[in-house]
């Protein structure tokens, strides 16, 4: 089965809205977890934008599901702007705290809108390899947010991730303009081929969605979805555990 993570980005972005602590991120991740959801991801950015590092230590104290901790290996320490709000204390500074079940390193800049590429490890292969060795060594799994390019592939395993995610907006896009899906499945389909050839896990996120899910989810070997944005938007329709559910049961196949 298919896990699903839920990321909670969406959430928090709600609760930073106000010098409040509702919606609570661990009461809503519960919430999730109690619908049906494998796991939980998050994406703290420096800015801190929503998911802020204190809501990571409140997780990592209560999750007894998968916690999966996305973001850019490289970003640094940045000062809260925000009275009561913890530093952020740099990405990689967190994961050594935390030690989450997973982290997935992903290439982007402090200030982008949302996550938008992929790795390129032709050019970046060397400096991730370490950091990579050293999740090994605390006992995290490692996922590296790829584009959907078979020809990385064996770098990724070469460089030791235990998987990749697959960055999965440009199958959104095909499927939302009903252009070219059969054409971009392949790619994707070529990529999960090559992971799995190099003994990668293969993960995937960005844009999946109740509409595009029923068709990936036929991914060769596809081990992990993780969702947020439109499982946020399907629950200000149908509230979170029937939106949980509902990306559950395309993932069950029903
Ligand atoms: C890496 C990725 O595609 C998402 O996990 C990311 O968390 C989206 O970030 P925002 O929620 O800040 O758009
Ligand atoms: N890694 C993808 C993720 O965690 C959530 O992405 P989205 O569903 O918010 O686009």
């Amino acid at each position: 089965m298919i896990a699903l993570s839920v990321n909670l980005n969406k959430i928090a972005l709600i609760r930073n809205s106000r010098d409040t602590t509702i919606p609570d991120i661990p009461q809503h991740a519960q919430m999730c977890i109690d619908a049906g959801a494998d796991g939980i991801t998050v994406h703290p950015r420096p800015d801190q934008r929503h998911i802020r590092a204190d809501d990571c230590r409140d997780l990592a104290a209560m999750l007894e599901v998968e916690f999966n901790i996305e973001g850019n290996p490289f970003a640094g320490p940045r000062a809260s702007d925000r009275r009561g709000v913890s530093d952020y204390p740099g990405f990689m500074e967190l994961v050594r705290e935390l030690r989450p079940t997973q982290c997935t390193l992903v290439p982007d800049g402090d200030d982008q809108l949302t996550s938008d590429h992929g790795f390129d490890l032709l050019r970046q292969a060397e400096e991730l390899e370490p950091l990579l060795t050293e999740l090994r060594s605390l006992g995290v799994r490692s996922s590296l947010f790829m584009d959907p390019v078979p020809e990385q592939m064996a770098i990724a395993a070469q460089i030791g991730a235990d998987r990749i995610e697959l960055y999965t907006e440009s199958f959104a896009v095909a499927v939302s303009k009903g252009k070219d899906v059969d054409q971009c499945y392949r790619r994707f389909r070529d990529t999960a081929e090559a992971a799995l050839e190099a003994g990668l896990g293969v993960n995937a996120g960005h844009d999946l969605n109740l509409d595009n899910l029923p068709i990936f989810r036929a991914l060769p070997g596809l081990l992990e979805v993780s969702i947020g944005h439109a499982l946020t938007v399907d629950a200000l329709r149908i509230g979170t555990p029937a939106a949980v559910q509902a990306y559950r049961a395309v993932l069950a196949g029903s």
